[in-house]
């Protein structure tokens, strides 16, 4: 039986098992049988998921349910459902999953059945957007508000934005976008500002800040530039921010302290981490304020959909549950330390960024941890470098490495149906036939590679051999979707999410806690601090300031260079 181990010397025991369990057959010969398909393939209500090109055999993969199930996953998996507080560092329940919960399903927190008020301010969403596009909420001046800028940053920004770009050539999401636009401003980078503001008329546009705490310093900073800035209040006046600014947070006094009238604040709760918050307002209150609520609707019933397949199915069933234990493998079991998600599709060309930070971001935020939840060093590796682009133009960067140097575990994602389907007369296939054919070569040739032999009696050059060698038996799962529509969308976010919960069981760690983003935080407030300081006393940085020296020599260039202030 595979396990963790409890120490660093029994995890290194453990790779080298994963190792040795690794059949010595090379998957271009374990991929002739037939029967590795019906064992490792899985479909879900319209998503198809193929793991035989993984580095297991029928014994491994037993092997793993063993493991989630020595780990306690369904017992797990239940009290995440059950609201138990397993983000135990910020002594939280983890119920991202009741935002996208039926009316009639319950959720409870402390007690207290929190689904009645997860749909009263999906009422309230949906009141406010009808009131919006419908024109019966209009600016200061009259005019119909066609413009959202959403100002927000991390799980306020990543998510609603991959979801944005997904259904932006939707059929029907596109017509029920007609003439209005949606831009998010995240970065504190006053050139973000610029972009997300350019073009765009105040009278026009409505201004949703989200964030979760209300104190996150570029968010902040960004919401007052487009008040007090260039933008809305001089312009139209201080009056105007009633008409033109709301506000999703968790933390209603600070939003009424900035100014915007709570009655025009959409909630949502501390059981939701930021980077789980797409479900929420964080999400809902944009795309339904640019699709219409019921196409946001339709996102949220995909997201369900893989919610209760995730909380019902068999683990060997289940697909959250195989991709976490198949990263799990991968990541500890293998040695493999990075991730690479290749949507072939442009409509999810956000999802890897949006993954990176749901993953160990929620990948590499969530999981890029060093201690388990009990505080204990890890005595395996955990957590994974998550990248990604879309196929085909990761195809013309990346791939190089991942088909002849490292081996890095691939997920490709991919569709059977097109957004736009474009089908010339004089070629063979259409523009998404084409598409998916890399979809499906490229798993297949980081599986199968290419050897001496087949060099040889392809009559290549014999220097050139070395070079045009390709391993193969590098892992891969694909994951093909019926189409990129709100309810499939609303699945693989879901998908992703409970996958990477998965893993942090399965690794013992808090997948729900981000203290590793703290440090830089407070570092740049005292920044901040010196900066202002040396320019109203127009004196120099010095090692006295509690800097280093290569930091002290680095902010004099800058200051130096840059005055007037700019
Ligand atoms: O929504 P906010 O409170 O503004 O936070 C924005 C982001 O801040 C930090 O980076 C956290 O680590 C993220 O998880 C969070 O999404």
């Amino acid at each position: 039986m595979i396990t963790m181990g409890s120490t660093r010397a029994e995890a290194r025991v453990a790779t080298s098992a994963g190792q040795g369990l690794l059949s010595s057959r090379h998957l271009k010969d374990q991929l002739q049988e037939p029967e590795r398909v019906g064992a490792f393939t899985r479909d879900h209500n319209g998503v198809y998921m193929d793991f035989t090109r993984q580095n297991i055999t029928p014994e491994i993969f037993q092997q793993l349910l063993d493991l989630a199930a020595s780990a306690g996953l369904e017992d797990k998996i239940a009290g995440m459902f059950g609201g138990k507080h397993i983000n135990s560092t910020e002594d939280r329940a983890v119920l991202h999953t009741a935002l996208r919960a039926a009316a009639d399903e319950e959720a409870i927190v402390d007690g207290k059945n929190v689904v009645p008020d997860v749909h009263e301010v999906l009422n309230k969403i949906k009141d406010f957007s009808e009131q919006v596009r419908s024109g019966a909420w209009r600016g200061a001046t009259g005019k119909k508000l066609s413009n959202v800028v959403a100002i927000g940053i991390g799980g306020s920004y990543l998510g609603p934005l991959f979801v944005h770009t997904a259904l932006t050539y939707d059929k029907d999401c596109q017509e029920q976008a007609q003439g209005r636009q949606l831009r998010f401003l995240a970065n504190v980078d006053p050139v973000d500002v610029a972009t997300a503001l350019d073009g765009l008329n105040p009278e026009e546009t409505l201004v949703v800040v989200v964030s979760k705490t209300f104190t996150t310093t570029e968010t902040m900073l960004n919401a007052r530039t487009a008040r007090y800035g260039e933008w809305l209040v001089q312009e139209l006046g201080e009056a105007a921010v009633a008409k033109h600014m709301v506000a999703v947070s968790t933390n209603l006094k600070l939003v009424e302290e900035f100014g915007i009238d709570p009655k025009n604040a959409f909630g949502f709760w501390d059981w939701v981490g930021g980077r789980y918050s797409v479900t929420s307002a964080v999400g809902v209150l944009p795309l339904a304020l640019h699709y219409g609520f019921e196409k946001v609707e339709e996102f949220l019933a995909g997201a369900r959909d893989v919610d209760r397949h995730f909380r019902q199915a068999p683990l060997k069933d289940n697909l959250p549950v195989l991709m976490g234990l198949l990263s799990v493998w991968n990541s500890t079991f293998l040695g493999r330390p990075a991730v690479a998600i290749l949507p072939y599709s442009q409509a999810l060309a956000k999802f890897p960024a949006h993954i990176q930070q749901v993953q160990p971001v929620v990948s590499m935020e969530s999981l890029g941890k060093r201690v388990s939840i009990d505080g204990d060093t890890l005595s395996f590796e955990a957590g994974e470098i998550i990248f990604g682009e879309p196929g085909t133009n990761g195809q013309h960067s990346f791939y190089q490495l991942i088909h002849q140097g490292r081996i890095i575990p691939a997920e490709f994602i991919g569709s059977i149906k097109s957004q736009h389907s474009i089908y010339l007369k004089a070629q063979p296939v259409s523009n998404h036939d084409e598409l998916m054919c890399n979809y499906f070569a490229q798993a297949d040739a980081l599986a199968l590679g290419k050897d001496a032999a087949q060099l040889e009696a392809e009559n290549t050059p014999a220097d050139l051999i070395p070079h045009k060698t390709f391993t193969g038996n590098r892992p891969s799962t694909s994951i093909l979707l019926d189409a990129v529509t709100p309810f499939s969308v609303g699945q693989l976010l879901s998908l992703y999410e409970n996958r990477v919960a998965v893993q942090g069981f399965l690794w013992d760690l808090n997948a729900f806690d981000q203290w590793g983003v703290e440090l830089g935080k407070v570092l740049a407030t005292k920044v901040r601090g010196k900066i202002h300081a040396a320019r109203v006393d127009k004196h120099q940085i010095s090692e006295k300031d509690g800097f280093i020296p290569s930091t002290v020599t680095l902010i004099n260039r800058y200051l130096k260079g840059k005055s007037p202030v700019a």
